[in-house]
């Protein structure tokens, strides 16, 4: 079992980096590039890249747009990114891909979840997660300055890039029903009855984090963004509740009296759990075109699919 390592720099390590870091060793075993199906869509991928390069026009119509026309007006990006943009957003057509299903979670409260329908060996495909939405940082006018301050006395002192007014945008895939697209008040903040859309992200690289739309939900070969997190135990409690404090001590872990380094100890049981309960994760592909469910373990058919989600989420999405 690969020990989970979290940043001291700062409070709460980056989403994916506790995940890939905790999964270090064995992210080789996992993909090697043995799975039939990752090949497979991998070449499909790099064959449509070749070709929306080639074509221009067809680039352009498969290109994300955001729901507020000055976000589309103010973008002036090169044809390689809006070719990446094009796929990251896409839906390729994947009818090999049909190992999953959807129904009511084993977790109490968790709405629906993933399940295998057939056995699936560690290392294979599961499903894919879809890019119905995209979001993208626009990158700052002083990004470049920033890189140069940045020091670990930044996050000491609290320093984020976000709280510096950072912007994100949404970019819908152009597969997705206009009447299917939310508002951005709706992507961002959710309603009273829906978790905003943000609820179903994973981030794919330093620029682009994927959504996929919880109501487009009947192709199982774009099933990733139903995989719940298998610690909701943990995940709801917050991290430094009597329950976490239980879990630390019984996974040996140091509680210290200083209430930050105790909360860092929780926030490792929380991910200890969850990556022990988890027989998935997220991972991204061809140089961040698309994201592909992988099994961690063998998954016997009937089986529900949990991955990992990060103490990120848990903390942005506690409720
Ligand atoms: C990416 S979605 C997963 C699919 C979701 N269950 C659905 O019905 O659409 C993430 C959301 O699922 C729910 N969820 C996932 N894991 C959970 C858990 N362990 N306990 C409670 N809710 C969970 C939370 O509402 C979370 O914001």
């Amino acid at each position: 079992f690969v020990h989970p390592t979290i940043n001291a720099n700062r409070k709460f390590a980056p989403r994916d980096s506790i995940i890939i870091q905790a999964f270090d060793d064995e992210q080789n075993i996992v993909i090697a590039g043995e799975c039939r199906i990752v090949s497979q869509i991998s070449r499909l991928l790099k064959d449509t890249q070749l070709e929306l390069l080639s074509d221009t026009s067809k680039c352009r119509t498969q290109h994300p747009q955001s729901t507020v026309e000055a976000d589309n007006e103010m973008r002036n990006i090169d044809p390689e990114q809006m070719v990446h943009e094009a796929i990251l957003s896409s839906r390729l057509h994947l009818p090999f891909l049909h190992r999953t299903k959807l129904g009511p979670s084993k977790i109490d409260g968790a709405g629906r979840g993933l399940f295998a329908t057939e056995n699936i060996a560690k290392g294979e495909a599961i499903t894919c997660y879809p890019g119905d939405a995209v979001l993208y940082e626009l990158p700052s006018s002083d990004d470049e300055e920033d890189d140069f301050d940045e020091t670990e006395d930044d996050f000491e002192d609290g320093y984020d890039e976000d709280e510096e007014g950072t912007e994100t945008i949404c970019l819908w895939g152009a597969h997705v029903p206009i009447t299917d697209r939310w508002d951005e008040d709706k992507v961002f903040d959710g309603t009273e009855s829906t978790s905003p859309l943000t609820a179903y992200a994973v981030s794919v690289d330093d620029h682009y984090s994927i959504m996929g739309h919880p109501e487009l939900d009947g192709n199982p070969a774009y099933f990733g963004h139903f995989a719940n997190d298998g610690a909701g135990e943990f995940a709801f409690e917050g991290p430094n509740s009597q329950n976490n404090s239980r879990a630390s001590l019984e996974l040996g872990l140091d509680t210290g009296e200083d209430e930050e380094f105790g909360v860092e100890d929780n926030i490792a049981a929380y991910v200890l759990k969850s990556l022990e309960v988890s027989n998935a994760m997220h991972r991204s592909l061809a140089d961040g075109l698309h994201v592909v469910t992988v099994a961690t373990r063998d998954i016997v058919a009937g089986e529900e699919i949990f991955v990992t989600y990060g103490p990120d989420y848990w903390v942005e999405n506690s409720k």
